[in-house]
């Protein structure tokens, strides 16, 4: 649905992407996560069709998204900071979607009163920060988007909202094959909706993967062993990350899984324990591997 080749774009002598190639099929949620400053928010401004790239090529259903104003109809974008009309009410702005997408849903507005329960009488600048990102959702998924591009979405909305817009996301995405693209720093949110998973760094994609095979790449094992621990049996296993207490023995480890833990089974441990590794987890080590490891701080 959404392909992006050999991508590369410039400011001013900052290499923000630099030749990035990204696939997200249809139906699917694609959470895009990385440091501060990896370029996410450039690379979703060029898929939103805002920026024009220096090289390489994006397409969103096989069409160029770059002032293709047929394409960028089927585009829901909620950016970090919202722009709305100074003056109008969530009515008015209302009417404005109507006439400019086509395929404007009036009975799912109405409907969504029910959700989002924020009088449509409201200047929208006279709303909170949280609001205003509520009255983003609503009006967006009113028009039946067939792409949701949405770069921090759930900033600024309290518990129940967020949960609210997600059910609304996921039930676009499973009732009529919505493709979502969403950047976001809570790794712990995205764990929970996406289905594929793209890790950036200065202006790179490190990893593209689905967030399944991510997990059951990268593992955590505690070891210990009754008399010394032959070290030597990990040779040839990527490890991430090391620690011990006493006789136990930390990993983070990546690659074959079943193939190290038999390794493992074969010098009989006394404990040996496989721990699951949350997204957050796997970013932070990821991120080492990189050079862009956690550091002790001492002020
Ligand atoms: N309009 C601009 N002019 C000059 N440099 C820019 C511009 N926009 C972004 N950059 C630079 O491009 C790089 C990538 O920025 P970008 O905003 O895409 O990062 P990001 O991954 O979205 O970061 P964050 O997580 O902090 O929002 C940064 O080095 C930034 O300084």
């Amino acid at each position: 649905m959404i392909n992006v080749e050999h991508l590369s774009k410039n400011f001013e002598g900052t290499k923000a992407l630099a030749d990035i190639s990204l696939h997200i099929k249809k139906g699917s949620i694609y959470g895009l996560v990385g440091p501060n400053g990896a370029g996410k928010t450039t690379l979703i401004k060029h898929l939103t069709g805002v920026y024009q790239q220096d090289d390489g090529q994006i397409k969103i259903d096989g069409n160029f998204v770059y002032e293709n104003n047929e394409i960028k109809e089927k585009i829901a974008y909620v950016p970090d900071e919202l722009y709305f009309f100074p003056q109008y009410t969530i009515k008015k702005m209302a009417r404005f979607y109507r006439e400019v997408f086509s395929t404007w849903n009036e009975e799912r507005y109405e409907k969504l009163k029910d959700v989002f329960m924020i009088d449509e009488n409201m200047k929208i600048n006279k709303l909170s920060k949280g609001m205003k990102k509520q009255v983003a959702f609503w009006l967006c998924i009113s028009y039946m988007p067939e792409v949701m591009i949405l770069d921090e979405p759930v900033d600024g909305l309290d518990p129940v909202m967020r949960k609210k817009v997600w059910n609304l996301v996921v039930q676009d995405v499973a009732e009529r094959q919505m493709t979502v693209l969403v950047s976001s720093h809570n790794l712990r949110e995205l764990e929970d909706i996406c289905d594929t998973v793209g890790i950036m760094h200065q202006g790179k994609l490190l990893i593209e993967r689905e967030l399944d095979d991510l997990k059951s790449d990268v593992y955590k094992i505690q070891v210990a062993f009754k008399g010394e621990f032959d070290k030597s049996i990990l040779d040839g296993t990527k490890i991430l990350h090391k620690e011990n207490r006493g006789s136990i023995f930390l990993y983070i480890l990546k690659g074959n899984r079943e193939k190290t833990i038999s390794i493992i089974e074969q010098s009989n441990p006394a404990i040996l324990d496989i721990l699951p590794l949350t997204l957050e987890e796997i970013f932070i080590y990821e991120m080492g591997g990189v050079g862009y490891e956690i550091k002790d701080i001492i002020l």
